[in-house]
């Protein structure tokens, strides 16, 4: 589990003078920012200010229009290290008649990019933490089409969590959720940072939760975007579920 000082600043994501435009609107002009390994960023800005354009460009959906964007130190167009990076869009929902259960969609998480895979015990396990954590084992044999939009919500954050990625990006990930729910996430993922070598990117309106757990300053702005950093050095939990945390 140690890793050097010089390993936990390896970039994860360089944006080097990036533009972003759709057709003759400018969203993003000559931006430059690096994430670094282990990293909590916090990007808070107002409607409209770009903050989901530039996480799409993170993520190869939109290529920006000018600059170089670095994923694990590659150039993003040869990228095949998707596995790596867990991403919850802002709004996500299921087709009402889609047909696959809570636990099928968090399972899917897994196999991302593989048509196939035996699925075992310590996967069965891993979901049913990540069902837990998310606080939907009662609902797992639901149909994903059959549940409200917040509780969709959980699902795909149980989804993306299931992997342990390396890299979490999420939108407004608790948008919809109750309260109590929200406060076990963050409490959950500001715990995984510190323990447990993730590195996240977060978009978020609540620039309270924010500024309580990142510090009351930006370190970067780009137009009226600002970016929250912190950086995490401890490496005395080890224990390697999900579910400790909140408990
Ligand atoms: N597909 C699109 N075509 C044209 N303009 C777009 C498109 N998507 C977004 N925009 C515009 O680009 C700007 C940035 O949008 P973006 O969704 O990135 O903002 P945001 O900061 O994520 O906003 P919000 O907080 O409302 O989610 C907005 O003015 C928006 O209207």
């Amino acid at each position: 589990m140690a890793t050097s000082a010089l390993a936990c600043h390896d970039n994860i994501i360089e944006l080097v003078d990036i533009s972003f435009a759709y057709k003759d609107k400018k969203v993003i002009s000559d931006f430059s920012f690096k994430v670094k390994e282990r990293d909590f960023v916090g990007v808070i800005g107002s409607n409209g200010a770009g903050k989901t354009t530039l996480l799409r460009m993170m993520v190869g959906l939109l290529s920006p229009t000018e600059g170089e964007i670095l994923l694990f130190g590659q150039p993003i167009r040869r990228f095949r290290d998707w596995d790596r990076i867990g991403y919850v869009p802002q709004k996500n929902s299921f087709n009402p008649l889609f047909p696959a259960t809570v636990r099928e969609v968090v399972m899917s998480g897994l196999y991302n990019n593989k048509l196939f895979r035996r699925i075992g015990k310590a996967d069965q396990s891993k979901c049913n933490d990540a069902l837990e954590v998310m606080r939907i084992r009662d609902i797992a044999d639901k149909r994903i089409g059959e549940l409200s939009g917040g509780q969709q919500q959980r699902v795909f954050l149980a989804r993306a969590l299931i992997n342990k990625p390396d890299l979490l990006i999420l939108d407004e990930p608790t948008v919809g959720i109750d309260a109590q729910t929200q406060e076990d996430f963050f409490e959950l993922i500001f715990h995984m940072h510190a323990h447990h070598h993730m590195t996240f990117l977060m978009v978020s309106h609540d620039v309270e939760m924010i500024e309580e757990n990142l510090g009351d300053q930006p370190l970067d702005r780009c137009g009226a975007i600002k970016f929250y950093v912190k950086h995490s050095h401890d490496q005395e939990c080890v224990i390697p579920d999900l579910q400790h945390s909140i408990n």
